[in-house]
């Protein structure tokens, strides 16, 4: 594979690339704001014939079909085939979000293949059981494929989220059509391609992509897709689940965030601020677990705002393919004027600007200052929002009490953590706080084998971990005769 593949404006659909009806689309490069190729636009036609493909390779049982350990081992070897093309899909990623290269490296291109090589090992474990019945008869449980799945990832991590997806639906033999975001298509479309190459049969994975959301509508309602893997904004995540529900189709829904980190005044303040920066910076603050709503103890909250004014500066922020960068340009224009209004308008309500606070011309880029504020009113929309940016708010506290009613104060609950050196409030805070994952210490610390997933507004399900594949499985049950009598119906 190339290091530096362009972009098609085709479609990935039964093994091979096809045009799409409705021609390409124009896909930015964030760090120069120019078009850096176009991918397919997918019509109403084009998602039908992905679907269409999927279904048929679900219902020839040519990847069902196969046993756990045979699919263990394409999967294995994908994750592999990742690794061995770390350099193109990293730049790809890079390129398209406008990613760090050195964390495409690092984060995103092993984050996919761990999914994988995890998942393959849990293909060989799609285990029923045996239920111990008074009847007549031998019950036993099977966990099985829901059927086609549409995976519909996000901008943000295109290729950790989509191998999130597709790694669980595929070990345990669904079928797929994905769906990328809009602004980033570079990584998927290099996916396909190795799928095969590691023995994938053709049609069990298709990619559409399309500049809007009516893809990914279309995806979801169609009368062959069984279930809904979905990332992206609670808003969207709500319309999906809504049109499932009607539909009566299951739905895995990792949607926004607003996580609270915790500062006590006991925390060792030097590592906690590091923490603390990376919490907020981490992919320029577009993750859905960020640590942007900083709560500290006040009697170092003086102390804390003091040291984040004299360091956020500092973090490297520039072009995404320069190693040494940490914090690269936001994904778009309407992503930055997003983030610009709402540092804005906190000013405007009050706000004190610790650092930053504005837009940062370069090279065309859509490049935004790593910002902390603080003072803020409790009803500014950047207290109560997810800001996908890299901003940083910063309230004070008194009591534990008050610390983690504030956290818990917004409707969202993916993430949030603390930052103490008491091991008993490590433990009873982790308790209280409302979110799917709790860090101690740390920030975005994950791991495949750990699950993640929302409360409340950040959604349903988990991605991650064992938990995942109950997003891509049902359990069907088998009751068989072993006696005359259980051939009676009603027998007992
Ligand atoms: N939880 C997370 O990781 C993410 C959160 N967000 C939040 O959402 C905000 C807006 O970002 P967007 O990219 O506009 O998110 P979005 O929710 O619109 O997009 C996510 C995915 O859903 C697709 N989509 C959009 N409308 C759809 C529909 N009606 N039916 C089915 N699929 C649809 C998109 O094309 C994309 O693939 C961000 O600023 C951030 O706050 C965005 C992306 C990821
Ligand atoms: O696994 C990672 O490193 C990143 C995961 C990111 C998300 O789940 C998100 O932003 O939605």
């Amino acid at each position: 594979m190339a290091e530096n593949s362009t972009l098609r404006s085709e479609l990935w659909i039964g093994g091979t690339w096809r045009p799409a009806t409705e021609g390409g689309y124009d896909v930015e490069e964030p760090a120069t704001g120019t078009v850096m190729g176009q991918a397919g636009s997918a019509s109403a036609e084009d998602v039908d014939a992905a679907v269409r493909a999927a279904h048929e390779a679900f219902i020839d049982r040519r990847w069902s079909g196969l046993s756990g350990r045979e699919r263990s081992r394409i999967l294995l070897k994908i994750a592999e085939l990742i690794r061995e093309n770390t350099e193109a899909l990293a730049q790809a990623e890079s390129r398209d979000v406008g990613k760090p290269i050195t964390f495409a490296r690092v984060v995103d291109v092993p984050g996919a293949a761990d999914q994988f090589e995890y998942f393959a090992a849990l293909a060989q474990q799609m285990d029923g059981s045996v239920r111990d019945t008074p009847l007549p008869a031998f019950a036993y449980t099977r966990r099985e494929p829901h059927g086609v799945v549409a995976a519909i990832s996000p901008f943000n991590f295109p290729l950790i989220l989509s191998a999130s997806k597709l790694a669980p639906a595929l070990a345990a033999g669904n079928t797929v059509v994905h769906k990328p975001a809009p602004q980033t298509p570079a990584s998927a479309q290099l996916l396909g391609e190795i799928f095969q190459q590691a023995g994938l049969p053709d049609g069990v994975y298709n990619l559409v992509t399309g500049p809007g959301a009516e893809t990914g509508r279309q995806l979801v309602t169609h009368t062959q897709v069984s279930a809904v893997a979905f990332t992206g904004s609670t808003v969207v995540g709500r319309e999906v689940a809504r049109t499932a529900g009607e539909l009566l189709k299951p739905v895995a829904a990792e949607l926004g965030g607003n996580a609270a980190n915790l500062v006590f005044a006991d925390a060792d303040l030097e590592t906690a601020v590091e923490t603390i920066i990376s919490a907020f910076v981490f992919n320029t603050g577009q993750f859905c677990m960020a640590g942007s709503r900083l709560l500290v103890q006040r009697p170092v909250y003086e102390q804390v705002l003091e040291i984040l004014g004299a360091a956020v500066g500092g973090v490297p922020l520039g072009d995404p393919s320069d190693e040494g960068t940490v914090i690269g340009p936001l994904v778009s224009g309407a992503q930055r004027e997003r983030v610009e209004r709402m540092v804005d308008d906190a000013v405007s309500a009050g706000a004190r600007v610790i650092t930053g606070g504005s837009r940062i011309e370069k090279d065309g880029g859509y490049y935004y200052a790593p910002t902390v504020l603080a003072d803020l009113p409790e009803d500014a929309e950047a207290v109560r929002e997810e800001i996908f940016g890299p901003v940083l708010t910063v309230q004070p506290f008194d009591t534990e009490a008050e610390a983690v009613a504030l956290a818990n104060s917004t409707p969202y609950g993916l993430a949030a953590g603390l930052q103490t050196s008491d091991l008993s409030r490590a433990h009873r805070v982790s308790e209280q706080l409302r979110a799917g994952i709790v860090w101690v210490n740390t920030w975005a610390t994950l791991d495949v084998a750990v699950p993640f997933g929302g409360v409340g507004a950040s959604g349903w399900g988990r991605e991650s971990g064992p938990e995942a594949l109950a997003s891509f499985t049902r359990t069907k049950s088998v009751i068989m005769a072993i006696s005359p009598e259980a051939s009676t119906p009603g027998a007992s």
